[in-house]
C-alpha cells in the first residue's frame, strides 16, 4: 500500500523502495487500506502448485456458470472439442501406418498405393476434426454475450438492490468498482479459458495416448517440455494481479482528478479559483507513482519471461536429444520416432493452449473471485424486510431512533422521538450538520436505524415490506441528480409504473412545481433530453432542475412526501407557487426541511434540531413565546429582511 501513500517521487528516481509520505505531504485526504489487501498478501504467496490445486474448483465454477446460462452451448463446445480430441488420437495413429508403409521396403509406387487407405483415413480425420473444432468454436462464442449478459445483470440487480448505508462505506464503493470494472468482464473470460484448456487437456490427452500406443517412453518428453512454461506464465499472470490490486486504489484517484478536469460541470469553478495548477500537480504526483509502479512490474515481468524462455528452450532440446537417443539405440523405429515428432508437435501446441488457458483462467480467475465476493457481499446488504403489507398511515411514529453512519464517533441522529400524522405538515429545522437530512431519510426508510424504532400505525417499519412503504413515500431530495433523460421521463420516473389513471398527470405535476412554462420553451418542450452531451440535449439552470425535481415529486402523488430544501434554488415566484401544493392535503402528510423559515411559519409542528439532538417542537407561535434557538434563527433571518429599514441606527 506504500505506492499508494507514496506520491512525492519525481519520475527520473529509480529507487525501488516507495517513498514514504505523511498526511502532512498531501492536500488532499489520504486514500485508506482497503481490507482486500489482506488477499494480496494471500496472493502474493500462492505458488504453481496451489494454482493446480484451485484449478479443479476453477472449472467447476466455470462450467457451472456456463452450464446455467447456456446448456446446448456448454454441451456442445464441450462435448465436439472432445470428439475432435479422439479424431486427433486417431489421426495420429493413421499417420503412422502411412509412415510405415511409406518407409517400408520395396518399389514407391507400391508403397504409396499400400499408404493410400492410411492416407485416406488421416485425411478423413483431419477433415472431420476441423469441421468439428469450427462447430465448437461457434458455440464457444455463443456462450460469452450471454454469460456477459447474465453476470452483469447479476450485478446490477446487487447494486440497485443494497440498503443505501452500503454506499457509504468505502470499501464497498472500491470493492463494487473492482467488481464491475475487471471482475464481471472477467466471467465470459474464465469460460472461454476453461474450454480452451478442456480443448488443450483433451488435445494433450489424445497425442498422449498416440504416443504410447506408439512408444510410451516417449511420454515422458512432454511433460519435461511443458513445466518451464506453465511455471513462467503462473508466475507473470501472480505479478501482474498483485500489482493491478495497487493499481486499482490509485486509478480511482486519478480517474476523479482526471474527470475534474476534463468535465463540463467543474471547468468554470476550476477556472474562476485558478485550480488547474493544484489540479495537474495533483495529477502529476499520482502519475509518478503509478509510472514507477508499472516501470518495475514491465522490468520483472521481462526478466521472469527471459528467463522463462531459456529454460523452455533447454528442455526443448533435452527431448530432441532424449528421442535422438532412442532412435540410434534402436528403441523406436524410424516410422514411430517421426510420427512422435509429428506427435510432440501436436502435443506441444494442445500444452500451450492448455497452459495459456490455465494461466489466464487462474488470472482471470482472481478478478472473477472479486466479482463473486462483491455479490455476496452486497446481498447480505440488501434488506430482508418484513412481510406486512401497507396500505398508507394514519400517524408515523418516531421513537428514540439514532443514527450512527460507519466509523463517525457521534451520532448524526441523537435518540429523536416525533410523530407525523396524515394531514399535517411537519418541518424540520436547524443548523448546518444538525441531523434534518438524515432524520428524514430514516422517516423515509432510506436508512435504517441503528438505535430505536419507527412505526407505521404502531407497527415497526421493519416489519412492513419495504416495497409497499417505499411506494408510500415521495423523496424532493436536497442532492437531486440530473437524470440524463427529456424533461418528460425526468417526471415520470416519480412513478414510472403508472399507467393512466388517478394521480396527476406528468403537465399537472409539472405545473404545481412551476415547471410547465419553462419546459414548453424547451426547443423539443416534454420531449427535451436534458443532457448537453447528447444531440440536441440541453441543459437546464439549477432552479429549472429544481422545478423539475418537484414535478417529480409531486406526481409520485405518494402519501408521505418529504422535501429536503425544495426551494433552495427557486426564485421567489417559483418558491411561491410549489408551496401553494405542499400545503395540508387530507390524504397526505408532508416533512418539510427549510432553512427559509418563513415558509414553515405554517407548519402544524416544527421539530427544531441541534447536534443530531431535538432540541425544541412546537407549532412557530409556541417556539418564539418559547425563545431558544429556532426564535434566535428566525430572527436572525428576518433581521436580515429588515435590514436597511432597521439597521442602519445600530452602525450609526
Ligand atoms: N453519508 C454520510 N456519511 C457520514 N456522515 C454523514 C453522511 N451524511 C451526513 N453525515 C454527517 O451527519 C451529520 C448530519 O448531517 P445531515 O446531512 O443530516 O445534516 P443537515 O441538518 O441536513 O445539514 P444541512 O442543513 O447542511 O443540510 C453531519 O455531521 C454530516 O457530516
Amino acid at each position: 500500500m506504500a505506492a499508494v501513500f507514496g506520491l512525492r517521487r519525481p519520475l527520473d528516481e529509480n529507487s525501488p523502495d516507495e517513498p514514504a509520505a505523511t498526511a502532512d505531504d498531501s492536500p488532499l485526504p489520504e486514500l485508506a487500506d482497503g481490507h482486500w489487501m489482506n488477499r494480496a498478501t494471500e496472493f502474493a504467496h500462492t505458488s504453481f502448485w496451489s494454482v493446480a490445486r484451485r484449478l479443479p474448483a476453477l472449472v467447476r465454477e466455470a462450467i457451472g456458470l456456463a452450464w446455467a446460462t447456456s446448456r446446448r452451448d456448454t454441451l456442445a463446445s464441450i462435448g465436439l472439442n472432445v470428439v475432435a480430441g479422439l479424431l486427433t488420437t486417431f489421426g495420429l495413429l493413421a499417420t503412422t501406418g502411412v509412415l510405415r508403409q511409406l518407409f517400408a521396403a520395396g518399389p514407391t509406387p507400391d508403397r504409396i498405393r499400400a499408404a493410400l487407405p492410411a492416407l485416406l483415413l488421416a485425411a478423413a480425420a483431419v477433415t472431420a476434426r476441423g469441421a468439428l473444432t469450427v462447430a465448437a468454436g461457434w458455440a464457444q462464442a455463443r456462450l460469452i454475450p450471454q454469460i456477459n449478459y447474465q453476470v452483469e445483470l447479476r450485478l446490477f440487480e446487487a447494486t440497485t438492490a443494497v440498503e443505501l448505508a452500503a454506499f457509504d462505506d468505502a470499501g464497498f464503493a472500491e470493492e463494487m468498482d473492482r467488481a464491475r470494472d475487471r471482475g464481471m468482464a472477467e466471467a465470459a473470460s474464465i469460460v472461454d479459458h476453461t474450454v480452451n484448456l478442456v480443448t488443450g487437456v483433451v488435445g494433450v490427452l489424445a497425442t498422449a495416448a498416440a504416443v504410447t500406443v506408439i512408444q510410451p517412453v516417449l511420454l515422458p518428453c512432454l511433460l519435461l517440455a511443458a513445466v518451464p512454461e506453465a511455471v513462467t506464465a503462473v508466475k507473470l499472470a501472480r505479478r501482474q494481479y498483485l500489482a493491478l490490486l495497487a493499481w486499482i486504489t490509485r486509478r480511482r484517484r486519478m480517474f476523479m482528478l482526471a474527470r475534474l478536469m476534463a468535465d463540463r460541470h467543474t471547468a468554470a469553478e476550476i477556472r474562476a479559483y485558478q485550480m488547474r495548477d493544484f489540479l495537474l500537480a495533483e495529477y502529476h504526483r499520482m502519475m509518478t507513482v503509478e509510472t514507477q509502479a508499472q516501470l518495475r512490474l514491465a522490468r520483472s515481468q521481462t526478466v521472469t519471461r527471459g528467463l522463462g524462455l531459456s529454460v523452455t528452450g533447454v528442455a526443448a532440446f533435452a527431448v530432441y536429444a532424449v528421442l535422438g537417443g532412442l532412435l540410434l539405440g534402436g528403441v523406436v523405429a524410424l516410422a514411430a520416432a517421426a510420427t512422435a515428432l509429428l506427435a510432440l508437435q501436436s502435443a506441444r501446441t494442445s500444452l500451450r493452449t492448455a497452459i495459456f488457458a490455465t494461466n489466464s483462467l487462474y488470472e482471470d480467475a482472481l478478478y472473477y473471485q472479486d466479482y463473486r465476493d462483491f455479490l455476496d457481499r452486497a446481498t447480505r446488504r440488501i434488506p430482508a424486510g418484513g412481510h406486512l403489507p401497507v396500505d398508507g398511515f394514519t400517524r408515523i411514529d418516531v421513537e428514540r431512533v439514532s443514527l450512527r453512519y460507519p466509523d463517525t464517533d457521534t451520532a448524526a441522529v441523537d435518540e429523536v422521538s416525533l410523530t407525523v400524522r396524515r394531514g399535517e405538515v411537519v418541518a424540520l429545522v436547524g443548523e448546518n450538520g444538525s441531523g434534518k437530512t438524515t432524520l428524514a431519510k430514516l422517516i423515509a426508510g432510506l436508512y435504517r436505524p441503528t438505535g430505536g424504532t419507527i412505526r407505521w400505525d404502531g407497527v415497526d417499519a421493519a416489519e412492513l415490506d419495504p416495497r409497499q412503504t417505499a411506494a408510500q413515500v415521495a423523496v424532493m431530495s436536497q442532492d437531486w441528480w440530473k437524470f440524463p433523460f427529456t424533461a418528460r421521463q425526468n417526471i415520470r420516473v416519480g412513478r414510472h409504473d403508472r399507467a393512466d389513471g388517478p394521480g396527476p398527470s406528468v403537465e399537472t405535476a409539472a405545473r404545481d412545481a412551476a415547471a410547465h412554462d419553462m419546459i414548453s420553451e424547451l426547443p423539443f418542450g416534454y420531449d427535451t433530453l436534458l443532457d448537453r452531451q447528447f444531440k440536441d440535449g440541453q441543459d437546464l439552470s439549477g432552479g429549472q432542475w429544481q422545478r423539475l425535481v418537484a414535478a417529480r415529486g409531486l406526481y409520485r402523488d405518494a402519501r408521505l412526501l418529504i422535501c429536503d430544501e425544495p426551494s433552495a434554488a427557486l426564485d421567489a415566484r417559483a418558491e411561491h407557487a410549489l408551496f401553494q401544493h405542499l400545503r395540508r392535503h387530507p390524504d397526505r402528510a408532508v416533512v418539510l426541511i427549510t432553512h427559509r423559515l418563513a415558509n414553515v411559519r405554517h407548519a402544524d409542528r416544527i421539530f427544531v434540531m441541534d447536534h443530531g439532538r431535538l432540541v425544541q417542537s412546537g407549532d412557530h407561535d409556541t417556539l418564539m413565546a418559547e425563545g431558544g434557538l429556532y426564535r434566535e434563527l428566525f430572527e436572525l433571518q428576518a433581521a436580515g429582511y429588515l435590514a436597511g429599514s432597521a439597521e442602519p441606527a445600530a452602525d450609526g
